[in-house]
């Protein structure tokens, strides 16, 4: 494996206390490498979005440890240079980028406002980095000028990744992030972002419940259920022979030509 980037031992989640206490991510451990792509698949309330957010420091960790870079991130970051170092290092992409985008500003203004946050640029500097990363995900002239209410999801998927990647991450978190465009839209978004990650570097974490998408895009995968992995390895492997009762699940539930859900056993099987 290339060398980590970021490294999770054991990282536990509990929500509420007492009789109310609910284990949402329950000793989760595992590394992604430099450049790497990991999936991390599980159905609805596994676990997947709030170990993502305590990697991003929107949730604290009851327990464990989180170490990006060779840093400890486990604890917040107190100062707002560490902050910010932090959020130039680890990105996310969220499924309704609409929600996050400002809607008063362009998409050039939106991009412009990172370029700046994170490197002080001109205002001649700027506007040629906004253009590459234009460049870089398809946006032209007239969808930099527009609003997000002018742009179609599939455009603002592109603004949303454009944005992320302003701040030259090592990691972007893509939660859900295809997962609401439809298949010909989903499957550019899906080689845009492999072809960036060849020409950059920069490592994916991948989470998603469909397995087509962990299938096109990751190197190796984490399977989640209940707040724990029950499964993991290189992405080919684990979804052509599953070992896990719950990954052959999750993999005879996709349709698929000559599927038949009848064959699909009740969940209370896996158990
Ligand atoms: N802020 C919160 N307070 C209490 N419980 C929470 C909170 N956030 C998540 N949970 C619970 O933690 C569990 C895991 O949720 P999480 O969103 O991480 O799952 P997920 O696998 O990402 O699901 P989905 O695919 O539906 O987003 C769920 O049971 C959820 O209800």
């Amino acid at each position: 494996m290339s060398e980590p980037i970021v490294e999770l031992s054991a990282l536990t989640k509990v929500f509420g206390r007492g009789r109310h206490a609910a284990t949402a991510v329950d000793g989760v451990s595992l590394t992604l490498g430099r450049g790497e792509s990991l999936g991390i698949v599980g159905e609805s309330g596994s676990g997947k979005s709030t170990t993502a957010k305590m990697v991003i420091g929107l949730e604290r960790p009851s327990a464990g440890r989180i170490v990006v870079e060779g840093h400890d991130w486990t604890r917040p970051a107190r100062r707002v240079a560490e902050r910010r170092r932090r959020g130039r290092t680890v990105q996310i992409v969220f499924q309704d980028p609409y929600t996050s985008l400002d809607r008063r500003q362009t998409v050039a203004d939106c991009l412009a406002e990172v370029v700046r946050l994170h490197f002080g640029s001109t205002r001649a500097e700027t506007a040629r980095r906004v253009g590459e990363l234009a460049d870089l995900v398809g946006l032209d002239a007239r969808q930099l000028a527009a609003r997000p209410r002018a742009l179609s999801g599939g455009q603002r998927q592109r603004v949303a990744i454009a944005r992320a990647l302003a701040a030259e991450p090592g990691v972007v978190i893509l939660d859900e992030a295809v997962s609401a465009l439809d298949m010909s839209i989903q499957a550019q978004i899906l080689n845009l972002l492999d072809d960036i990650r060849r020409d950059s570097g920069v490592s994916y974490l991948f989470i998603t419940h469909d397995l087509a998408v962990v299938r096109q895009v990751t190197d190796s995968v984490i399977v989640m259920r209940h707040g724990r992995i029950v499964e993991q390895g290189a992405t080919a492997a684990v979804l052509d022979a599953p070992r896990d009762p719950y990954t052959r699940l999750l993999r005879d539930s996709v349709p698929r030509p000559g599927w038949d859900p009848s064959a699909v056993p009740a969940r209370g099987g896996t158990q």
